[in-house]
């Protein structure tokens, strides 16, 4: 066997390793969930209350506890004493969202009117989205309905991870300039219905939204929500610490923010939304929101030369920034035309960038050392070692740092499928040089299953931090410079960091970034909250048929 070949053959076991690695840890996850709702039963079993309903047309038996509504079919005896076998309901209350007393009223009637029963809307499964559902009692006593609504509200009231104050903020401008109809549509019927109160900014301006959050009170609010996409959540995130660090002058150390983030997708490709959610779906979303799912999240920091750029999630050196130069070019395409202009022309002019790469493994945090000691000790003191910081000097297509998988429907398993939402550490991708050919073949994979890192060039990491430290910066920029003037002029490019000198192009989270020098990426475990749960794979809608 080739030297090439066994490498390939072993980055394939070590990816093979983190993909059995990740699902036995989601089965874990899973297993402890159910564990704790059959742990809680016995305790939240007594019932509160028990009273007859129809559900549809039929009368049934029903029971609610403090974590639960369950009824039965009331089966009349049958002349020929024939039993029929019906099914019972259950319907968990941490599902549940609203309820409210049915009436009924003639049209145009405000208020008043007879009472008809309670109805329960609550939120069903579908894969992974989340759909509204409603459950209806029927029972037209006034005294039982009342009492039943009271005891239903004290309960919902008692979740305590679901918010009733939301400051929310809508960039107008996101994508198709949807946002705010999405909100509208799909978004604020929820809110009310769930009786959450919301403070709306519509955003003016690129760090409007920043601006706010440095000023506004923050403790009247139960969480913070963006309406747009990946640069406006990259905006929100990046405010959320920064005010978290103001509040606890802390001017060098990220400090987690009390608010968590709920994001509802209204951008081209959404990636931090799909990473929380699994699909880009409003209504998913605001479901998440309303029910109070609550997801801790890795982010970095990304800084140059001690001076802080910006928190986020992911990093794009190379190929990833050098289409997103393109892409910003043509803003007025549509974006899947926008995605596959700039791909094809990147790809045409690909080129390896000169530089330092360095990174610091991760070392394997607590939950999972306890979770290996019993199979493996020696291993385990040897992972307990202090690590040190491993540097190459090279040519590099592309560098990716990214601390969440970036979901999408373009790459369901992921831009970064080896890491996770929480896990501690961020995954390097460094693909080193190799033919167009080849580079195309890698990139095709992320589309497809997997195998995109089985090429001898590609190599992945799993990291604590990485330092970028490019090299010929002046012989990229003139170059660049002289392309810039072949172009039609018709760039609406407004690099948020712009420098006097040249500067190399980076990808942060969909957002083009220029530094001049080198840059260095920390990854701080959990600092942020965002309303949603960790999620495997995101649903595939589109694919991409330019390469
Ligand atoms: N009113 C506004 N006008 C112009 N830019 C705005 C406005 N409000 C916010 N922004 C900025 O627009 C940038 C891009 O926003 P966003 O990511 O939501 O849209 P998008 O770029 O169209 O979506 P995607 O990144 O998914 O293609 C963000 O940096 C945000 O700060």
């Amino acid at each position: 066997m080739s030297e090439a070949e066994e490498e390939v053959r072993g980055d394939r076991n070590e990816e093979e390793e983190k993909k059995k690695e990740k699902r036995r840890r989601s089965r874990k996850k899973e297993k402890q969930e159910q564990r704790q709702v059959e742990e809680e039963e016995p305790r939240s079993e007594c019932v509160l209350l028990r009273g007859i309903f129809k559900l549809g047309k039929k009368s049934h038996d029903v029971l609610l506890t403090r974590t639960r509504l369950t009824w039965t079919p009331i089966i009349p005896e049958t002349p020929t004493g024939e039993v029929c076998m019906m099914q019972p309901g259950v319907l968990l209350l941490q599902d549940v969202f609203a309820v409210k007393v049915k009436r009924r009223r003639a049209a145009g009637q405000q208020s008043g009117g007879a009472v008809l029963g309670v109805a329960l809307f609550y939120c069903r499964r579908r894969g992974r989205r989340l759909e509204e559902d409603t459950l209806h009692l029927h029972n037209a006593s006034a005294e039982h309905t009342h009492t039943w609504y009271n005891t239903l509200s004290e309960l919902l009231a008692g979740l305590s991870t679901r918010p009733r104050y939301l400051k929310v903020f809508i960039n107008p401008c996101s994508h198709k300039k949807e946002a705010v109809h999405i909100y509208r549509e799909h978004v604020a019927p929820l809110f009310k219905m769930a009786d959450v109160r919301t403070d709306i900014t519509v955003t003016e301006r690129k760090g409007h939204a920043l601006s706010v959050m440095k000023e506004c009170k923050l403790d009247e609010y139960d969480g913070v929500v963006c309406v747009g996409g990946d640069g406006s959540v990259a905006e929100l995130c990046h405010a959320l610490v920064l005010r978290a660090q103001l509040d606890a002058d802390s001017p060098e150390d990220p400090v987690k923010p009390v608010l968590p983030l709920g994001i509802i997708p209204a951008g081209s490709t959404d990636v931090v939304s799909c990473s929380v959610h699994g699909v880009r779906d409003p209504v998913t979303a605001a479901l998440h929101i309303v029910l109070g799912h609550l997801q801790d999240v890795d982010m970095c920091s990304f800084s140059s030369h001690g001076q802080l750029v910006r928190f986020g999630f992911s990093a794009m050196f190379g190929f990833g920034a050098q289409s997103l130069v393109q892409a910003e070019k043509k803003r007025w395409m549509p974006s899947s035309r926008r995605r596959e202009y700039a791909l094809v022309k990147t790809l045409a002019r690909l080129r390896p960038e000169d530089c330092q790469l360095s990174f610091l493994p991760a070392k394997k945090s607590t939950r999972e050392r306890s979770e290996h000691r019993d199979q493996n000790q020696d291993q385990d003191s040897v992972s307990e070692a202090e690590e040190s910081w491993t540097t190459n000097q090279g040519l590099y297509l592309s560098i990716s740092v990214m601390s969440i998988p970036c979901l999408s429907s373009h790459a369901p398993r992921g831009l970064a499928p080896n890491t996770s939402l929480a896990n501690g550490s961020a995954e390097l991708i460094a693909v080193g040089n190799t033919s167009r050919s080849e580079f195309i073949k890698h990139l095709k994979r992320y589309n497809s299953s997997s195998g995109q890192f089985s090429f001898s060039f590609v190599e992945t990491h799993t990291v604590s931090a990485v330092r970028i430290r490019p090299r010929l910066l002046s012989a990229w920029s003139e170059e660049e410079e002289s392309e810039e003037e072949q172009e039609e002029g018709d760039s609406k490019t407004t690099p948020i960091i712009q420098s006097e000198g040249a500067a190399f192009p980076w990808n942060m989270d969909g957002e083009l970034v220029e530094i001049p020098n080198e840059v260095l990426v920390r990854v701080h475990p959990r600092l942020i909250t965002l309303y949603g749960e960790e999620v495997d794979e995101a649903e595939s809608t589109v694919s991409c048929s330019c390469i």
